[in-house]
């Protein structure tokens, strides 16, 4: 016989993992005129969602040669649920478009990363944070970039200590992590807070916690969620440690606004804007902070996993950095620390752009979960069907990329303008370059992230020589994590600040 706590654990488990398996086997009915990629049984699908766990790129590839032509979705097998793409990239135009109510970003969101536990969708699920972002922050990119450089260049200083020609070895993205949220975060919260080191790790800690709480809710009953997350879960204190740095500054923005009225100068971050949202909306100072966070989490780990793969392919291939750095200095010297220079700096844009086509999240972006039964380009979808683009079919298609579509080629999109005459740069979404997802959702941190990378390239590159620290020079191997890729989080680059600088 199973002992009370044994048994108050297993048997809802268990009751669980059998609703689970006949709602896989509902699921699979329904997605019966869907061609799948390796086995289409329900049970033999997990040996195929097996196969496709341990080599995804690989299973994805062989699969997409046994797609007839002509045909529009297929599906592929996830260990939990079925994962609808297009069977070509032209295919997901119409899913990128399709309205929140038939298709929803929001839903696909919640139960990946089970917002309304981790990220209190309940509170500030409308995303009015998107506004902000969208317009303010990409209005004042050429205003913001004299702090923005300034924050730079002292954040190097501190993550990357040298002395004169020393060289020195830093396992490179745990620093690197720290850049970029003081970096971002001189734009979302401003000075001082920015520069705080603990407030800083607060927020890479929050990113990590709301990842790994969404894994342990996701096998967990519904009815079940709302009490692990208040029994175990860290982020309640995150918020409230987010909620003891933010009050004060916000209530000294106010009294400043109060006491100097017209002659007030509202200081230019995201907060600010923030702020005034929540103040036309009665809502209490809770809202901007909550959403503070949920963008330092949608920007420090897409930001700094994109910029670390750009930095490793580029010191893998040493042969274009002395173009890289002549672009820059050209440019700089043309036109100081500007948008504008960052603008003119095509190769760097090029390099960068090419880099995020070949080094990509995982093998999916873009996630839409069907809110009701719908139909797409005339395939049925049925209510609770996972559609997502294929980042690999769209990113390694050589029908669009060419047979060198394999290949690194950092002037790639430099050369298609000379070609086509259409400029195509990092900002740039289409079906075939899915970084920043395309269409309705498609990500509005995306000029801000870019001149933020390219910033910090031309930084680097100005003001180190880097090589990587290890016996070949060859680039450290992406991880996979399911079916998400990261770039090697242990690997070191060695520093020497250049003596020209
Ligand atoms: C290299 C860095 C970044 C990458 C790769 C990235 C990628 C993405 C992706 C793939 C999406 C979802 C698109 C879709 O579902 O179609 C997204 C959405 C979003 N991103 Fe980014 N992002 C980055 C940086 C940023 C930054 C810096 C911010 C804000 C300052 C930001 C704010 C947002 C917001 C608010 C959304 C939700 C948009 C919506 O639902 O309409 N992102 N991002």
């Amino acid at each position: 016989m199973l002992e009370g706590t044994q048994a108050a654990v297993i048997v809802p488990l268990s009751a669980w993992l059998i609703y689970s398996l006949v709602r896989a086997f509902g699921q699979t009915r329904k997605l019966d005129h869907i061609p799948s990629i390796g086995f289409s049984d329900p049970i033999l699908s997990y040996w195929s969602a097996l196969q496709f766990l341990i080599d995804p790129i690989g299973f994805l590839r062989r699969g997409w040669e046994t797609i007839q032509p002509g045909t529009k979705f297929v599906k592929v097998p996830g260990l939990t649920r079925w994962i609808v793409m297009p069977a070509v990239p032209e295919q997901y135009k119409e899913v990128a478009g399709a309205p929140d109510r038939s298709l929803s970003a929001d839903m696909a969101g919640n139960e990946f990363l089970q917002g309304e536990f981790t990220m209190y969708f309940k509170e500030v699920g409308d995303h009015l944070q998107i506004g902000p972002i969208r317009h303010n922050l990409t209005r004042s990119l050429g205003d913001l970039l004299p702090s923005v450089h300034e924050e730079a260049v002292l954040a190097l200083e501190d993550a990357f200590p040298l002395k004169e020609n020393e060289w020195k070895s830093y396992v490179f993205m745990p620093s690197l992590l720290k850049v970029v949220t003081r970096i971002s975060n001189r734009v979302l919260v401003g000075l001082p807070l920015c520069r705080d080191p603990e407030y800083i790790d607060s927020n890479v800690h929050y990113a990590t916690a709301v990842f790994v709480e969404s894994y342990l809710l996701y096998v967990l009953p519904y009815s079940l969620r709302g009490y692990a997350h208040r029994l175990f879960s860290p982020i309640p204190g995150i918020v409230n440690r987010m909620t003891n740095w933010m009050q004060p500054l916000i209530d000294a923005r106010r009294e400043e606004k109060a006491k100097l009225g017209q002659s007030w100068e509202q200081p230019q971050d995201v907060l600010s804007w923030l702020m005034d949202i929540a103040e036309e909306r009665g809502r209490a100072d809770r809202d901007p902070i909550l959403r503070i966070m949920g963008l330092n989490f949608g920007s420090i780990h897409t930001t700094s996993i994109t910029f670390t793969n750009a930095l490793y392919s580029l010191l893998s291939r040493p042969q274009y950095i002395d173009p890289l750095r002549e672009e820059i200095d050209e440019c700089i010297q043309e036109e100081g620390w500007t948008k504008a220079a960052l603008d003119k700096m095509s190769l760097l844009d090029s390099f960068l752009k090419e880099s995020m086509r070949l080094d990509f999240f995982g093998v999916y972006i873009g996630q839409r979960m069907a809110v009701e039964d719908c139909t797409v380009s005339g395939i049925p979808i049925p209510k609770g069907t996972l559609v997502t683009a294929s980042l690999v079919d769209g990113h390694l298609n050589r029908e669009i990329w060419g047979p060198d579509g394999d290949e690194f080629d950092p002037y790639r999109f430099i050369s298609m303008e000379k070609e086509t005459g259409r400029r195509i740069t990092s900002v740039t979404t289409s079906i075939s370059s899915l970084t920043f997802g395309h269409g309705r959702h498609a990500c509005p941190g995306r000029f801000f992230a870019t001149q933020e990378m390219k910033l910090m390239l031309a930084l680097f590159l100005q003001t180190y020589d880097m090589k990587l620290d290890n016996k070949d020079g060859a680039r450290p191997k992406n991880m996979w994590v399911g079916l998400s890729c990261v770039p090697n989080q242990s690997a070191s680059i060695m520093f020497r600040k250049r003596a020209r600088v």
